[in-house]
């Protein structure tokens, strides 16, 4: 088990590199499944842990698929499983993202209920009203979700109830193969669903619309092996930029997406950060006094639920009360508690966290309870008087690709180390198994 420690205080000065989008990848992963010949190949692909899992996934269920210095290599001619692993499902919801192009490739799909998880409920009926839409028979029992289909699936018009990124991308990858046209309205238009509309139009499918609240699937008979890259990580970027903030420092994240952050950069302009984006990326710089400001986080376009928890981290060395309030998951601010050990003054009220900004915060040991609230902590720790820990470092390693390494590059005091003995000693930590997803 390891640690971060962040001594606090140094302003992030330099350059850093944006990795592939953990968000894209994953159903990009999942999606080279529909192809019938030849092999698929995808660059950019960050060495995560979620990449990781996802990778066994494709590899239970029988393909041929390698990942070697960030390229995946897959070959899904023959698949021989239609079950997924329950032991890696548990760890990582994405993988439920199998289910559409297993179904649409060969009738048949059984996945684990995927489950809630730290920041939400995360139910997945959605995804299962767009197969049933399709003529898939669904069948839920025994902590699993059956799918099947006799033939092709049909194509339908589903329209979702919420705007949702993984229903969207497994109804339109199941689309892709039914005989007919899809249409799903209300879908989400992330830039991971372009990414991935791309990725299958690439493999031969007939995909319209993503990016809009409005995506047409012509189903075709049979999509090929294709190459494709991931787009850059906007969370990863926008994590960097808000770094760069919290420190009142100066940080070029080459690679970064202006349009695919532009509620974010809009927040960080409003506060006072100068930002300025250029073709090969976005620097964000800090001179004068920052200023409170409100966030709401939305679907896209509106605010990433995915930056509440490091906006958070710099509302808190911002001097004023900023109010930021989450829509999208119901259980998002896990990481206040844990910013409390700091010394951070924040109250919750119903979906709004007051945040009262400007004392400084004090180094503490805190605790990851999901992926970003780890990525917020650390910043915070960047900004804290003394030292911060930080600890359950698998939520971390889902998304970042050694996040500390980066940070220390930009000049931040901070290294990752092992957890010594004493603090192994509580029983409890020893025997829970981590949860990941
Ligand atoms: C791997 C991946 O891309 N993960 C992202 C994806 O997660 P994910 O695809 O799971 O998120 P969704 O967009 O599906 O979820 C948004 C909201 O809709 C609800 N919901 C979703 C599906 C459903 O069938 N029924 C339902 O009620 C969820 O509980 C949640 O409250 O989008 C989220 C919202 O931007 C991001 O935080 C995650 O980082
Ligand atoms: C919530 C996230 O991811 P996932 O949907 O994989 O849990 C995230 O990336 O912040």
């Amino acid at each position: 088990m390891e640690k971060i420690v962040i001594r606090g205080g140094r302003r992030l000065k330099g350059r850093v590199k944006v990795q592939g989008a953990k968000n894209a990848v994953l159903p990009i992963i999942a999606a080279t499944l529909l192809s019938a010949r030849g092999e698929s190949e995808i660059g950019d692909a960050p060495p995560l842990k979620d990449v990781e899992n996802m990778v066994k996934v494709l590899k239970a269920l029988g393909i041929k698929i390698r990942y070697a210095n960030g390229r995946i290599y897959t070959n899904a001619e023959s698949i021989s499983e239609t079950e997924a692993p329950y032991e890696l499902v548990r760890q990582m919801r994405a993988s439920f993202l199998v289910m559409g192009p297993l179904l649409a490739r060969t009738g048949r799909a059984r996945i684990p209920q995927p489950g809630g998880c730290a920041i939400g409920t995360r139910p997945i009926d959605q995804h299962l009203k767009g197969f049933k839409a399709m003529g898939a028979q669904i069948d839920m029992g025994q902590g699993y979700i059956e799918a099947r289909v006799d033939g092709r699936l049909q194509g339908a018009n589903i329209y979702l109830d919420i705007a949702s990124v993984g229903a969207t991308e497994n109804i339109m990858m199941a689309a892709t193969l039914a005989k007919g046209q899809t249409v799903i309205e209300n879908a989400a238009r992330e830039p991971e669903i372009v990414d991935l509309a791309n990725f299958l139009n690439s493999m031969g499918a007939n995909v319209r619309g993503a990016g809009t609240g409005e995506i047409r699937i012509e189903g075709v008979d049979f999509l090929k092996g294709a190459q494709h890259t991931v787009i850059p990580d906007r969370i990863e970027a926008g994590t960097f930029l808000v770094a760069a903030a919290v420190t009142r420092g100066s940080v070029f994240v080459e690679g970064a997406i202006g349009d695919h952050i532009r509620p974010l950069i809009a927040k960080l302009e409003e506060i006072g950060v100068t930002v300025t984006e250029e073709d090969d990326g976005i620097h964000a710089c800090c001179e004068g006094e920052l200023k409170p400001a409100d966030v709401k986080t939305l679907p896209y376009p509106g605010f990433p639920t995915d930056m509440q928890a490091q906006m958070m981290a710099l509302m808190l060395t911002i001097k004023g009360t900023s109010l930021i309030t989450e829509t999208v998951f119901e259980n998002r601010f896990m990481h206040v508690e844990e910013f409390k050990r700091m010394r951070a003054n924040i109250k919750i009220d119903g979906r709004t966290a007051v945040v009262e900004g400007g004392e400084p915060l004090s180094g503490a040991r805190v605790k990851a309870s999901d992926l970003r609230a780890g990525a917020a902590l650390i910043i915070a720790g960047l900004a804290a008087e003394g030292e911060t820990e930080v600890t359950e470092l698998h939520h971390l390693d889902r998304g970042y690709v050694d996040l500390a390494g980066k940070l220390h590059r930009l000049g931040a005091d901070i290294e990752r180390v092992p957890v010594e003995v004493e603090q192994k000693e509580s029983a409890s930590e020893l025997v829970v198994q981590p949860s990941y997803a």
